[in-house]
């Protein structure tokens, strides 16, 4: 199946020189839910308005269903954008604002009121159909401009940030939805955030970017168990890195020379003997046990070996999550999380001597440049 939307080595340099996207290449097929998430100034906004059209593409191809978009103009695009602001039109109805882009299609006012009426019932706006926009609410305002850009029936929404202006608990709420319509409307979302948690919580694939290029594209799963590169590593996440040489690798398994100790991970490519590399570990993945030597032996052949020891410093209890600090006898600190039951709290006070392990399988080896 031809693809709703492909980036090949699509690159941008504004006209002063700032190189803002690099060799940006992506795949998406319809109905998927991708997030560009990255530091401030990464270049997501930039991609976005590329897509888009309102922003010129420098080098490379963008296509839309197989079909060339570099020079078509953004209102020739089968796309529509939602900006963080929702640039609604504050003198105009709620179904003035809905219908203004069918207006602009040339489409009759039967159509029109056809298709707006059937956004307003899938939105839960009908009540408010009549009201001007101004009066309204954040949550109703950002439904009325989810509303304005499905009414056109695109192939694909992109979305800027379209969840930062709400609060917290509204974001969380309108994020449900968001989710739920994409997935029965099967409309390809395109969606920009520097919000972790939204990216994770929404999307289908994640496009982690940096300086201008993509670090990796993965399922939230996938990038938070196994990251590819140090920058994702140390951006998703709460993990702790352990900088090191490889000793060797059995295909599956690195083992690599770290300052802590010989320990190891799972390789996630071929590595060569002394290479330096990072080796990656969730906060999921560690495991506390009272540091009692008898058992040291035990825990050493339980964990393949990967055993160091520290002294706790923090025991936070987070919702339903413990969020436990320890630090290396270099002062380095290690971030475990665990869910409540796994540890009492008063078994582990600040100074507690403690053993952590963790699984090979469990922790990643990656190249460190
Ligand atoms: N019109 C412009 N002219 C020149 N440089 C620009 C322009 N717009 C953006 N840039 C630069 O391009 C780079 C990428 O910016 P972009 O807005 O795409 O990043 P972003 O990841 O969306 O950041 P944010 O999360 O802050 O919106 C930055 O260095 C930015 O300063």
């Amino acid at each position: 199946m031809t693809p709703d939307l492909e980036l090949v080595d699509v690159g941008k340099v504004y006209d002063n020189g700032t190189m803002a996207v690099d060799a940006f290449n992506l795949t998406v097929t319809k109905g998927e839910f991708i997030a560009f998430l990255g530091p401030s100034g990464c270049g997501k906004t930039t991609t976005l308005r590329m897509i888009a059209g309102f922003e010129d593409i420098s080098s490379g191809d963008m296509m839309i269903k197989g079909v060339r978009m570099n020079d078509v103009p953004p209102q020739r695009r089968p796309t529509s954008m939602i900006f963080q602001s929702y640039a609604l039109f504050p003198h105009m109805t709620v179904r003035g604002n809905i219908g203004y882009g069918l207006e602009v299609k040339g489409l009759t006012k039967p159509e029109r009121d056809a298709k707006v009426d059937r956004i307003l019932a899938t939105l839960g706006l009908e009540d408010i159909a009549n009201r001007n926009t101004d009066k309204l609410s954040g949550g109703q305002r950002q439904r009325i401009a989810l509303a304005r850009g499905l009414v056109v029936e695109p192939d694909i929404l992109l979305l800027d940030e379209p969840l930062g202006a709400l609060d917290a608990n509204l974001r969380k709420a309108i994020q449900n939805e968001l989710k739920l319509l994409q997935k029965t409307l099967g409309v390809t979302f395109v969606f920009v955030t520097h919000a972790q948690s939204e990216a994770l919580a929404l999307s289908d694939r994640i496009v982690v970017m940096n300086q201008g290029r993509v670090e990796q594209i993965s399922p939230p799963h996938q990038l938070y168990t196994r990251p590819n590169t140090p920058f994702v590593a140390h951006f998703i996440g709460r993990n702790t890195i352990f900088q090191g040489e490889v000793k060797g690798t059995d295909g599956k398994t690195a083992t690599i020379t770290t300052p802590a100790g010989i320990l190891s991970g799972r390789a996630n490519a071929p590595m060569a003997e002394k290479s330096n590399v990072n080796l990656v570990i969730p906060a999921e993945a560690i495991e506390l046990h009272a540091a009692q030597t008898a058992q040291r032996e035990r825990i050493s052949a339980d964990f393949g070996g990967n055993l160091i020891d520290a002294k706790i410093t923090r025991f936070d209890i987070v919702g339903h999550v413990s969020q436990i600090s320890a630090a290396l006898p270099d002062g380095r600190s290690v971030a475990l999380e665990a869910h409540i039951d796994k540890y009492r709290p008063d078994a582990f006070p600040p100074g507690t001597g403690i053993i952590l392990s963790w699984k090979p399988a469990e922790a990643t080896v990656i190249p460190a440049h």
